[in-house]
C-alpha cells in the first residue's frame, strides 16, 4: 500500500486529561504527518531543569500555569507541528485564544474509568497526589469537560483502540476540516 503524504498548515493542539494519551497519541501522529511532536510539559521542565510535581511544590500552580503560557505561545509561533499541551492547559482562556489563533485543537476524549486505568499506576502528576486519587480523577473530569468540549473536535478513546488507531482517528477528524491538511 502507498503511503499517504500529508502537509499540514496548522499546528494540531492536543488537549485534554491526563492519561487521555496527548504525549502517546499526539508522538503517532506526528509520526504519521512527518511534522515535529512538541509537548508543553516536557518544554517546561526541559526550561526549568525541574520535575513538575517539583516546580508544583515549590512554585506553586500559578507559577506552572505561566510558563506553561509561555512556553505555548512560543510553540504556537513555530513550524506546524503536533503540540501536546499540559492536561490544564485548555481551561485557561488565555490559552485557548492562543490555540485557536495559531492552530486547531482536538479534544482527545475518554471515560474517566480509562484514564483512571491509564493514570493509577505513575505518581508524577501532581494533582493526584491526594487522599484519594481515583476520587480527584473523577472530579476533575466532570468539572473540565466543559472547557475540553470547546475544542475544535473531538476524538473518542476507547479501551480496544490502541495508540496508532486513535492517531488515525485524528487524522481522519482533521480531513474534516478544509484548512488544516493537504493530501499530496
Ligand atoms: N489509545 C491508547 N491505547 C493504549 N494506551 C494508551 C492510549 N492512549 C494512551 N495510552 C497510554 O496511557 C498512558 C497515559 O497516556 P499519555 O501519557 O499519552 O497521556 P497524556 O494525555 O499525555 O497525560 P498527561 O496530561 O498527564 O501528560 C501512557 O502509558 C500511554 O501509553
Ligand atoms: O491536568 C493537569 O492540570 C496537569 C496535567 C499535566 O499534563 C501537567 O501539565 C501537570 O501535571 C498538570
Ligand atoms: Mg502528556
Amino acid at each position: 500500500m502507498v503511503k499517504k503524504m500529508y502537509v499540514l498548515n496548522k499546528t494540531v493542539a492536543m488537549v485534554g486529561m491526563m492519561g487521555a494519551g496527548k504525549t502517546a497519541v499526539g508522538t503517532a501522529l506526528a509520526r504519521l504527518l512527518k511534522v515535529p511532536f512538541l509537548d508543553s510539559d516536557e518544554e517546561i521542565v526541559k526550561a526549568a531543569h525541574r520535575p513538575i510535581a517539583e516546580i508544583f511544590e515549590r512554585d506553586g500552580e500559578a507559577f506552572f500555569r505561566d510558563r506553561e503560557y509561555e512556553v505555548i505561545g512560543r510553540l504556537l509561533r513555530g513550524a506546524p507541528c503536533v503540540l501536546s499541551t499540559g492536561g490544564g492547559a485548555f481551561l485557561s482562556e488565555r490559552n485557548r485564544e492562543q490555540i485557536g489563533r495559531a492552530g486547531i485543537s482536538v479534544w482527545l476524549r475518554a471515560a474517566p474509568d480509562l484514564l483512571w486505568q491509564r493514570v493509577r499506576h505513575k505518581t508524577t502528576r501532581p494533582l493526584l497526589r491526594t487522599a484519594n486519587p481515583r476520587q480527584t480523577l473523577m472530579d476533575l473530569c466532570r468539572t473540565r469537560e466543559p472547557f475540553y468540549a470547546m475544542a475544535d473536535l473531538v476524538v473518542d478513546s476507547a479501551a480496544e483502540y490502541s495508540v496508532e488507531d486513535m492517531a488515525v482517528r485524528v487524522v481522519s477528524a482533521l480531513k474534516t476540516r478544509p484548512d488544516v491538511l493537504q493530501e499530496g
